[in-house]
């Protein structure tokens, strides 16, 4: 159930811990001599992780209006970051005139229990967008993340099977891809600070069949005046996803983002659907809308 924008009683403690590494540190926007400055993004990518948080941040950057942190900036959730304060969180923002929107994305703020109430703490009126997938595609997203991760550093990984298959048989859902991918679960979290209508869902997955649709709702929920066009959109049958033009320039994400999952036995995957039904529902009742997933 949303919360009111003002947190009650139960949550000062939350909100003291946060605003206790902050209080002094709100500094003067720093300038470089130009109008243009570094600010605090006035809306944030949360999540979730694998869900398209880095195609959905290159396709708002595609509107003039917005200005966009390169890096994931870890800020809410790493304590070392976090000590640092809101000025260096500042000066991890790009340069950007003052009637542009600063966006960053660190997408595991969604399951980092202590970031909503930093999060309120900066600013209570943010916009957040949280992009969600389907769960169970999710899980496999995550692992092939973990995997590459792996193989890249010549280091063995074990299959998919391993993970999610205990020795007893059952779904081994101790597996943390699987904790992540109980959405209604993270979003409770949010919900204490923050009331649904700060927080705009974007489908994942109609995002990689057709963006501009979706494109179109984030910059309404933002104020943005509509600056993204379809032609912004075309699709690459090699790559299989959509690319992005821009001034005609052509570009398709790195080539880490959209790559073949495992396969895996169809009677595993049913289990996983299985498991997923009735978080997914319970997500579907806190958002009062439902995804078309497994
Ligand atoms: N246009 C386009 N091009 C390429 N990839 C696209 C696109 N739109 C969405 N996606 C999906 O984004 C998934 C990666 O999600 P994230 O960027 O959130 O991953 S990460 O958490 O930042 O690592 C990535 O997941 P995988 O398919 O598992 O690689 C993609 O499915």
């Amino acid at each position: 159930r949303p919360a009111s924008p003002a947190p009650e009683a139960g949550l000062q403690e939350a909100l003291r811990k946060a605003g206790s590494l902050q209080d002094d540190l709100r500094e003067p926007a720093a300038t470089n001599g130009s109008a243009q400055q570094q600010q605090l993004p006035q809306t944030i990518i949360i999540g979730v992780r694998k869900g398209g948080t880095r195609a959905l941040l290159e396709m708002l950057s595609l509107h003039p209006d917005v200005a966009a942190a390169e890096n994931e900036v870890h800020f809410f959730d790493w304590e070392e970051h976090y000590r640092l304060g809101l000025g260096w969180y500042r000066s991890q923002m790009p340069f950007s005139w003052p009637h542009q929107l600063t966006v960053e994305k660190t997408p595991a703020y969604f399951t980092s229990p202590q970031v909503p109430a930093r999060v309120y703490h900066m600013n209570p009126a943010i916009r957040l967008l949280l992009i969600v997938r389907d769960p169970a595609e999710r899980v496999l997203s995550d692992y092939t993340q973990v995997f590459y991760n792996h193989r890249q550093k010549h280091k063995p990984y074990p299959s998919i099977k391993e993970f999610l298959v205990r020795s007893d048989g059952r779904l081994n859902v101790d597996y943390k891809a699987l904790n992540r991918s109980l959405y209604h679960a993270h979003l409770q979290g949010w919900l204490r600070f923050f009331p649904l209508r700060r927080i705009h869902l974007v489908d994942g997955d109609r995002l990689i069949k057709d963006p501009f649709p979706e494109i179109q709702k984030v910059e309404r929920f933002l104020r943005l005046a509509p600056q993204i066009n379809a032609s912004n959109f075309y699709f690459n049958k090699t790559k299989g996803f959509y690319c992005l033009r821009d001034s005609g320039r052509d570009r398709c994400l790195h080539e880490s983002k959209g790559r073949a999952h495992p396969q895996v036995d169809p009677k595993l995957l049913h289990k996983l659907h299985e498991y997923f039904h009735e978080p997914n529902k319970k997500f579907f009742e806190l958002v009062g809308r439902t995804f078309d997933w497994h």
